[in-house]
């Protein structure tokens, strides 16, 4: 484990404002920033990410869209979700008026209780868990949003005053969506319906986390988020404009996805690629470094209990379709999770047969 002087970085933001020079601990090593020959440059996308219509399923087209998003790319996009525009418009304002706020202001929400010690809950930078840990281009406010009776209101800001309605709003619109997208993978798989949605307990935690890209004067030599992919069953992000940013990998391929504001964005998580055997695939993301323009994003995870045991689902396995992840109990995938999370590794790959 790092010093002291190394695991307290400042925020990126504090930075910004002030280096000429970016922090070594940001660099990115060069065979990492260059893929192809070509510096973080995503290629030409030969298949469009599918935008899945929600308010059509199970519409046979709109099926095959959906499966065909899920055994791919492993993310697709979402309309007709049924949240309102105005409440993702209201949750990415506050979200965005939280990082502009002065720094005393967020740091009452601090991940570092008494200035040192990490917690993942909270307002700052990810945890460094190894040495030379590469450092991403950006500032996080991590909270946990459920179940109710877990919600620590102790860490969530109290500032700006909307803040926590309207993420609690948003948490409860957005959990109606998440069981109807469950629904429909667990059909397309031909389990039943409630398949996937009765692996979450009362205690399955979901979480959020609100990304703060600030703008970087050598987006060549860094990343706002590095390559991983998301734990959980599953992810859904939200953004506040559609500048180029997060990328795919596909085969070997960085692609840029195309997010814009109202429109979700819908990730397979690692869980869901174990149980449903590797069919439907958790995809590794990154984000970009923007030289002009400030971005945020806020990601929801769908998380499951940490006492519970998954593994491929058994109506999925036959002699000519063995199964391609042994069984693992949540918290020992999270146990390994952060350390792999910060080399830029996958602590599934650790868990397939
Ligand atoms: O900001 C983004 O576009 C992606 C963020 C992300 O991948 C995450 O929070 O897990
Ligand atoms: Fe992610």
């Amino acid at each position: 484990m790092a010093d002291e002087q190394w695991s307290v970085p400042k925020t990126v933001q504090e930075l910004a404002a002030g280096v000429n020079e970016l922090p070594s601990q940001y660099l990115l090593p060069e065979k990492k920033n260059r893929h192809g020959g070509r510096l973080l440059v995503a290629e030409e996308m030969l298949e469009s990410i599918p935008v899945i219509d929600l308010s059509r399923l199970p519409a046979a087209d709109e099926d095959d869209k959906l499966r065909a998003a899920l055994q791919s790319w492993g993310l697709f996009l979402v309309t007709n979700h049924g949240i309102e525009s105005s409440l993702m418009d209201d949750v990415m304002n506050a979200s965005k008026e939280f990082f502009h706020q002065p720094l005393e202001e967020k740091q009452k929400c601090s991940n570092l209780v008494d200035g040192k010690h990490f917690q993942v809950e909270g307002y700052g930078n990810d945890q460094i868990k190894i040495q030379n840990q590469t450092l991403d281009w950006s500032d996080r406010l991590h909270l946990r949003v459920g179940p109710e009776k877990e919600i620590n209101l102790a860490n969530w800001p109290k500032q700006p005053e909307s803040f926590r309605d309207v993420l609690q709003e948003y948490t409860s619109r957005s959990k109606r969506m998440k069981h109807i997208i469950l629904g429909a993978m667990a059909r397309l798989l031909e389990l039943d319906e409630e398949y996937f949605i009765s692996q979450f307990s009362e205690r399955a935690p979901t979480t959020v986390r609100i990304n703060h890209y600030v703008p970087c004067p050598r987006p060549d030599l860094v990343l706002g988020f590095k390559a991983h992919s998301d734990d959980g069953v599953l992810a859904t992000l939200l953004v506040d404009n559609d500048v180029a940013a997060l990328q795919v990998l596909r085969d070997g391929v960085w692609y840029d996805v195309p997010t814009n504001p109202r429109t979700l964005l819908v990730n397979v998580g690692d869980f869901m690629e174990i149980m449903s055997n590797g069919i439907f695939k958790s995809p590794v993301h990154r984000v970009v470094a923007n030289a002009e323009t400030e971005r945020s994003s806020l990601a929801m995870f769908y998380g499951l209990d940490t006492e519970k045991e998954i593994g491929p689902a058994a109506h999925l396995l036959h002699e000519n379709q063995p199964a391609r992840y042994r069984k693992v109990k949540i918290k020992d995938y999270m146990a390994g999770f952060y350390e792999h999370f910060a080399r830029g590794t996958r602590v599934l790959d650790t868990m397939k047969t």
